[in-house]
């Protein structure tokens, strides 16, 4: 941590993230950097993909320009130091090529450089967000990711000759992923939500009471809030209880903007507890 010379601010670590816009505010790049600055870190905002929707529906997913994308990272890596990278919706495949290069070329320097990979395929009424087969597209990312963060959904989806939690983490391991976080938010418990988290020596989960009623973006938040932590040095296993706690916390103190998902509360102060 750097102290500014001018202010006496510490420097927050920056977290390089890649994700879509959602105008309404609820999930992608403006929940991802709404939960990194409430965490503490700095979010450096690559737009991967312009999306038409509200707090319930997808309308429109339309990828920026592979090579714009390209630019905006590369810009970016070339003058900042970079503690974590954050990976929400990517697009399309090409765009997803020029964010491993991206991430590659930082590990070149930084091998141990924390990857978060939220792969995302499809909101909570299963509207696609990509412009093109949703799971081919995020191919090249797998092996590059430090945590993958799939909800039950994704994970049936990503693993389909797999059903058991455990037998789908495996999978996501031997794609070259070093840490699978099941998320539990569409799982079939009524009172709770359980997050497992499998690794290739350790596993744990956690029970969380269920909240009442539909969250826009939740997966979102808990991935970010996972980079930001990630990006100040916390070890995984701290790092992915602290960021369900926020999640947690955002949920409870979550808002209404209209009829539909409600939007967590991310910038309320953060009690780790
Ligand atoms: N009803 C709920 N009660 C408590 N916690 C929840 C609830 N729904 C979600 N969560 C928390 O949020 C996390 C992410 O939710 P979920 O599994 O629904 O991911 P997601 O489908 O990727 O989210 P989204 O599409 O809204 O971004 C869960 O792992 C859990 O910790
Ligand atoms: C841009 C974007 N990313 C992620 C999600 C998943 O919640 C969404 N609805 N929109």
């Amino acid at each position: 941590m750097k102290q500014d010379l001018r202010s006496g601010a510490v420097a927050p670590p920056c977290v390089l993230v890649f994700s879509g816009s959602d105008p309404s505010g609820g999930a992608g790049m403006q929940a991802d950097i709404t939960a990194i600055a409430a965490l503490g870190a700095h979010p450096l905002s690559v737009v991967t993909v312009l999306t038409v929707q509200d707090n319930e529906r997808v309308f429109g997913v339309y990828p920026v320009a592979t090579e714009l994308v390209r630019q905006q990272a590369q810009a970016l890596v070339d003058r900042i130091a970079i503690s974590a990278v954050k990976l929400g919706i990517v697009g399309n495949r090409a765009n997803a090529e020029v964010i491993a290069a991206i991430i590659r070329q930082l590990r070149v320097r930084q091998p141990d450089l924390p990857v978060v990979f939220d792969p995302v395929l499809a909101n909570g009424h299963g509207d696609s967000l990509a412009s093109e087969d949703p799971i081919a597209a995020v191919a090249p990312l797998f092996e590059l990711a430090t945590v993958i963060t799939p909800n039950r959904l994704e994970a049936d989806r990503l693993c389909s000759s797999a059903s058991d939690p455990e037998q789908q983490a495996r999978l996501l391991l031997e794609r070259g992923c070093h840490n699978v976080l099941l998320k539990g938010g569409h799982g079939p418990e009524l009172d709770q939500v359980l997050n497992r988290w499998i690794s290739r020596s350790q596993s744990r989960s956690w029970s969380w009471p269920r909240l009442p009623g539909e969250f826009h973006g939740s997966g979102c938040t808990l991935a970010a809030a996972l980079s930001a932590l990630l990006a100040q040095g916390l070890e995984m296993e701290t790092a992915i209880a602290a960021a369900q706690s926020y999640c947690q916390q955002t949920l409870a103190a979550s808002y209404s903007i209209a009829a539909g998902q409600r939007i967590p509360n991310r910038t309320l102060p953060f009690l780790n507890t």
